[in-house]
């Protein structure tokens, strides 16, 4: 239930589809820990491992397509998956992998089309973007950041207009609905507009702009919050208003690890007896 704590004893389970950083700050490993602080048992299958830290990425090995398939047949078998997300899928044939595997699988997805780390490596193969198309038809929410929507679309998301344009490609391929991310775009005051987008409704999440060097991660933290919070059984609108909560969270107080600028940090609060929004 949405408003109350959840019961440890019978966690709902969510499962991340997406890649490894060995740093931990993004990735699999960020989706993991939010999970487990939005009160969700987190599932993952690894698409790719980086050899990743604060700084960049040194390396990514993808996993063969059998690898992918087997990992997500052993889940899908065994555990009632209430929301997927989808994070770096590497490869064309990764991301067809993944179209493949949900083929079945009914529930909430949230599509992060994660292409290129924070640190500017490359995170997606170039040839891979027109797989996505497939995916985009599974997605109940897609969350890209103005760039990977630019990249995707064509269109910068920097205003009303432009966000809706931005939108109707998603809709178009068959996303029930966009979070318009406005991290990266610039505003005239201290804010950051994020807009859902639904085919009928436009929800703006209006916040003060966190000044903070260390916003590795942030992405994989957003999707997976959604999704930990679409398993708890929240609407949309909800679950994205909680996830953007406690991303900003994780932005305000970044851990002081690694020589890099840095990654969000998902033990905020921990120690001060705080927890991510439960009303
Ligand atoms: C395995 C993996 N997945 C996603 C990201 C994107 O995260 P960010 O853009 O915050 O660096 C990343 N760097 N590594």
């Amino acid at each position: 239930m949405p408003g109350t704590p959840p019961d440890p004893q019978t966690p709902s389970y969510a499962l991340t589809i997406a890649s490894s950083d060995s740093g931990g700050g993004a990735g699999i490993q960020a989706d993991l820990k939010t999970m487990t602080r939005l009160g969700v048992y987190g599932g993952s299958v690894v698409v790719a491992a980086t050899a990743q830290n604060t700084r960049g990425v040194e390396g990514s090995h993808v996993l063969p397509a059998e690898s992918i398939r087997a990992q997500y047949e052993a889940v899908a078998d065994d555990f009632d998956i209430a929301a997927v997300k989808l994070g770096m899928l590497a490869t064309a044939e990764a991301v067809e992998t993944v179209a493949d595997c949900l083929a079945d699988y009914d529930g909430p997805v949230v599509l992060d089309p994660v292409m290129v780390a924070t640190s500017g490596d490359r995170l997606l193969a170039e040839d891979a973007v027109d797989a996505y198309d497939a995916l985009f038809a599974r997605a109940t929410l897609a969350t890209p950041n103005a760039d990977e929507a630019e990249a995707l679309t064509g269109v910068f998301p920097d205003s009303p207009t432009a966000v809706s344009e931005a939108a109707d490609w998603f809709f178009d391929r068959g996303a029930d609905a966009v979070l318009l991310k406005g991290g990266h775009v610039a505003t005239d005051g201290d804010t950051v507009v994020d807009t859902l987008v639904t085919p009928t409704e436009t929800t703006t999440f209006v916040n003060p702009r966190i000044d903070a060097t260390a916003t590795h991660g942030s992405g994989c933290t957003l999707s997976s919050a959604v999704a930990a919070r679409l398993a708890r059984g929240d609407d949309l609108a909800d679950a994205v208003r909680r996830g953007i909560e406690f991303t900003r969270a994780t932005l305000a107080e970044p851990a002081d690890v690694g020589e890099g600028a840095g990654s969000v940090n998902h033990l905020v609060g921990v120690g001060d007896g705080w927890t991510p929004d439960e009303s």
